[in-house]
């Protein structure tokens, strides 16, 4: 921060700024004496809006400045534009199944973070290819359209010929079919947000291949996604990076709200600016947020056991409330298995979170020692 005198600018010290973004982001109250201090020029005013953009790439750390703006800022009759972008994640609605909506076993290969975001909707893959823009309204002034039709104006001052859209499902397309941006909202009492992502230039065979899931026979009244053919937007015009079309977002956005057009950036770790912002960063990074808010479901599959040198086939099915398993059976063909290993295995599953190396720890457990599984759809493989 600083105060702008006709050309001259005159820096803040770090301390000052941080002080000051923090009471921006609390009350604008400061900015009034601001105005004082400097005679001319400086310009902002106390009912408005303010442009920050995140220095981090950490989705968690991202998604708890939109949760820590939502909680803590006065929104009546100001509005907030934060831009920012991820490392490889995916990023799933408030009320989806991740086993449901995404590779898992891909993504711990390649370093792709899972991410619950408190907004509903579907499943998107995340990069650093792939800015992302959150609109914090009071809920009275919430308007998805204008949003998006902000973006659309500023996609066309980079490029004025884009043939890009709005859907019904307030999707932007190009040419009608491409899908370049998705859109979710979580609407609060008082204070509402909007937020879209926009594909630049992100990895075109992570994203599809990270949103497929391996799991089979999983029932559940989780939110699914709505696939859509997508495309990036350097692939139409080289002009359209994603630091070309957040310098144009903010353009527009400023011009729209007439403030400042400068953006602030700011680091969502400093506790400073975001006080209390890292419980919020350990929550979202959490099983418990993460896996175990997904909504109940059950899941059968099948399975072969090797036991006494004679093939088993075996369905398991799992009842999972809170991402573990509440109650589980075998379903054997013959009453090969032994009644108490059969008794052992399901004892041994109930009550474990449902993930591969919990269920595959309870069946080791409740093997003798001359137990083989192999199974097709979850990996409950013995090491
Ligand atoms: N990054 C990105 N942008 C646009 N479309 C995508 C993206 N990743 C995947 N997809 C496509 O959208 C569908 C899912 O569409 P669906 O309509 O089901 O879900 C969404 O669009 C949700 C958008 C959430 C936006 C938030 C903003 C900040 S944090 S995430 C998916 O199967 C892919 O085909």
């Amino acid at each position: 921060w600083g105060i702008r005198q006709g050309k001259e600018f005159f820096p803040l010290s770090a301390s000052a700024s941080s002080m000051l973004t923090r009471s921006i982001l609390k009350n604008y109250q400061p900015i009034v004496c601001l105005r004082k201090i400097s005679s001319t020029g400086f310009r902002s005013p106390v009912k408005g809006g303010i442009i920050l953009q995140s220095v981090s790439s950490d989705v968690y750390a991202n998604l708890a400045v939109e949760d820590w703006i939502h909680d803590n800022m006065d929104l009546k009759d100001r509005h907030v534009l934060f831009i920012w972008k991820n490392s490889p994640a995916v990023v799933i609605g408030r009320h989806q199944n991740p086993w449901v909506e995404c590779n898992l076993k891909l993504m711990k290969q390649r370093g792709i973070q899972l991410a619950r975001r408190r907004s509903g909707g579907g499943a998107v893959y995340h990069d650093l290819g792939n800015v992302n823009f959150t609109f914090f309204t009071s809920k009275k002034k919430y308007d998805r359209i204008e949003n998006l039709n902000l973006v659309i104006k500023a996609l066309r001052t980079v490029q004025p010929e884009l043939a890009v859209s709005a859907t019904k499902r307030y999707d932007l397309v190009l040419d009608g079919n491409f899908k370049i941006s998705g859109t979710a909202a979580k609407i609060g009492r008082t204070v509402a947000y909007h937020h879209c992502t926009l594909l630049c230039s992100a990895d075109r065979s992570l994203l599809p291949a990270a949103l497929k899931s391996h799991y089979h026979g999983i029932k559940s009244n989780a939110t699914t996604s709505v696939p859509a053919s997508v495309k990036n937007l350097l692939d139409v015009d080289p002009a359209l990076t994603c630091e070309a079309v957040m310098i144009a977002m903010a353009t527009e956005y400023a011009a729209q709200h007439q403030i400042d057009r400068q953006v602030k950036l700011v680091d969502p770790m400093d506790e400073a600016v975001f006080p209390g912002i890292g419980n919020k960063y350990t929550e979202l990074q959490s099983w418990r947020w993460i896996y175990g808010k997904t909504p109940k479901f059950s899941v059968s599959s099948c399975f072969q056991l090797v036991y006494q040198q004679s093939r088993v086939n075996v369905k398991l099915h799992m009842n999972v409330v809170n991402g573990v398993i509440e109650s589980c059976s075998l379903d054997l063909a013959d009453r090969y298995l032994p009644a108490e290993m059969c008794e052992k295995l399901q004892n041994n599953l109930t009550g474990r979170m449902f993930c591969p190396d919990e269920i595959e720890s309870a069946l080791v457990e409740a093997d003798s020692g001359d137990l083989e599984l192999h199974n097709n759809g979850i990996s409950y493989v013995k090491r």
